[in-house]
């Protein structure tokens, strides 16, 4: 008995204890039917399965997640996954811990427990500081009958609170999207109203799941409730489900009046779940929310809660309300969900997927952005007026004073823009500017030079150069008798005029690309290695001479003048 005792729920209500009927059994309690007798020890408890990890990294305990899943009794079951998420420190633990009690009770009426018993399960308290990291799962999976005779597992997931002081916004936004892509219901729990920070940072983390889903499918997920706790006005809207949906009609409502964004956050959250409701909660006494010694018994909370809590927990965990999880239309098992865990968990730990940012660092983002873009269209539309396509070619000295004179405009337009993010953010932008800036004005260079006649012609020129040189060797060699080498020269000729037709052709009909830039490159080559610098040579020589015989005819000029100043 005292085995059977570590094995049942932690927070068990005594009337319940030792009752096996019903249709809902723990799943350790049917694997045990097999080796009842086995010494059992370990009592159920929360395991993690997504750790917090350093350097804000999550890593994913498959051993855990198997152990707590693949159990021969459970595997090949439909799973039903339960999470809770939210905000920190707003209660979601300890209403997990209810529905332990609900799923441990079989369904009996009395599920909600004695007025003096603790509550324990997954760990909850009070204070301002975060409790939760990462995600657990019960390491009872429940299988429970449905009324349609099918058996199926429920699994319920404890999150860590979404924005607390040590997570960053995609730590959030990484718990509150793997739960929601492995759960069939998101319990999103609100405090005091459903605001609309509540629903853009839903918007935010729903993108951010359905990013890493491989097939967009219409409804990504399933089913979402948004759980209003401590909600104060049940004179407008009654407490419960019915008060809630009226709620949330009303909240999601979209019309034409609406501005834009309020549209379109609205429409986001109706276009990624299947099925959408709302709970409103009542506050659940000052004892509860304030008192460091309460330690969840029933006595120290309000009747209001208690109600609503019986009304709330069978609505998500009544067997005929059980929502097998499904992805891509298809009903998951125990088995598959691991699978898709680790396949999740492995697009989260990689870095092809854009990082959430802060509001403010993505509204400063943009805003420097669209600087950037306007100083950038400036620049190139002043450079295009100097050297476009219509311009002819420009000295480079000249295109390059141009170009400082542009640059710095648009360097100067990109500052007097109203930006956010502070002086050294905008630095960051202003560096990443210039330097497209400047890479711009390589392109204009580039762009600038294919329109010097000279450089287009280089080709044909180096290729006739060549050949004229093969052609005058050939005869030269002919003359004095070297036949052989003379031919070589002939062939030499025939390739280069080949070459130059092949050219010519390119040029003119735009195919072959490839064979043009391999004749431009041979014909480079010859230009920089024998044409360029027997040109210079020759030049050399000739300002030599050239000097060397003003000198000579200056010379006794000098020398006349000297002696007649003497
Ligand atoms: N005001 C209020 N307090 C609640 C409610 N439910 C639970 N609490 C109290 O809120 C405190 C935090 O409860 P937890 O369940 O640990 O909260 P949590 O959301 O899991 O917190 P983290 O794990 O840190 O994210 C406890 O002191 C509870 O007594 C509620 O509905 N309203
Ligand atoms: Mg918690």
């Amino acid at each position: 008995m005292d085995t059977r005792r570590t094995r049942r729920g932690p927070a068990m209500n005594g009337d319940l204890e030792g009752e096996m009927a019903g249709d809902v059994v723990a799943e350790d309690e049917v694997a045990g039917m097999e080796d009842l007798e086995a010494p059992l020890t370990k009592a159920p408890h929360a395991v993690p399965v997504v750790l917090a990890g350093e350097g804000h990294m999550f890593s994913l305990d498959e051993q855990a997640l198997e152990d707590t899943l693949l159990k021969k009794n459970l595997r090949d079951k439909p799973v039903v996954v339960i999470s809770v998420a939210g905000a920190f420190r707003k209660g979601k633990s300890f209403l997990l811990d209810f529905m332990l009690r609900y799923m441990y009770s079989k369904g009996s009426p009395a599920w909600l427990g004695g007025d003096n018993e603790p509550l324990t399960g997954f760990s909850w308290r009070g204070g301002s500081e975060r409790d939760t990291t990462g995600i657990l799962l019960w390491s009872d999976v429940f299988l429970v009958d449905r009324p349609d005779g099918s058996q199926v597992a429920v699994l319920l997931m404890d999150t860590q609170g979404a924005f607390d002081s040590q997570s960053t916004i995609r730590d959030c936004a990484t718990v509150f999207a793997l739960s929601t892509m492995t759960s069939s219901l998101q319990v999103y729990n609100v405090s005091h109203n459903i605001q609309e920070d509540d629903l853009q940072h839903l918007q935010l983390f729903t993108e951010y799941g359905r990013l890493a889903m491989e097939e967009i499918v219409n409804k990504p997920f399933q089913s979402l409730t948004f759980l209003v706790r401590d909600w104060s006005f049940p004179y407008e809207f009654v407490y419960g489900a019915d008060g809630g949906r009226h709620f949330l009609e009303k909240r999601l409502l979209v019309n034409d009046q609406q501005h834009e964004e309020l549209q379109t956050v609205r429409m986001h959250i109706n276009s990624c779940f299947s099925s959408v409701s709302c709970f409103l909660m009542p506050h659940p006494g000052l004892m509860v929310a304030t008192d460091p010694h309460f330690d969840g018994r029933l006595a120290d909370v309000d009747t209001a809660f208690k109600q609503c809590l019986q009304e709330l927990v069978p609505m998500l965990l009544a067997p005929e309300n059980l929502v097998v999880k499904e992805i891509n239309g298809t009903p998951i098992t125990c088995r598959s969900l691991v699978e898709y865990f680790k396949s999740y968990m492995k697009i989260y730990q990689g870095e092809e997927l854009p990082h959430p940012k802060s509001m403010l660092l993505a509204t400063a983002e943009a805003n420097n952005l669209s600087a950037v873009a306007a100083a950038k269209e400036i620049y190139t539309t002043e450079m295009e007026k100097v050297c476009g396509g219509d311009r002819a070619f420009l000295a480079p000295s000249e295109l390059e004073r141009h170009h400082r004179r542009v640059a710095t405009g648009a360097v100067a337009l990109f500052r007097s823009v109203k930006k956010m993010g502070g002086d050294e953010f905008i630095c960051r932008y202003q560096e990443q500017l210039e330097n497209e800036v400047e890479q711009l004005y390589g392109n204009f260079v580039k762009y600038n030079e294919s329109k010097n006649i000279f450089h287009t012609f280089r080709t044909p020129a180096s290729l006739f150069v060549v050949m004229l040189a093969a052609y005058v060797l050939s005869g030269v060699l002919g003359f004095v008798g070297l036949d052989i080498v003379a031919s070589l020269c002939n062939l030499a000729v025939t390739v280069l005029l080949l070459l130059l037709c092949t050219w010519g052709y390119v040029r003119y009909s735009g195919e072959y690309l490839e064979m043009g830039v391999l004749i431009d490159e041979l014909a480079n080559f010859i230009w920089e290695t024998m044409i360029s610098p027997l040109s210079e040579m020759l030049l050399g020589e000739a300002a030599r001479m050239t000097v060397s015989g003003s000198l000579g005819a200056a010379l006794p000029a000098k020398s006349k003048r000297k002696t007649k100043t003497n």
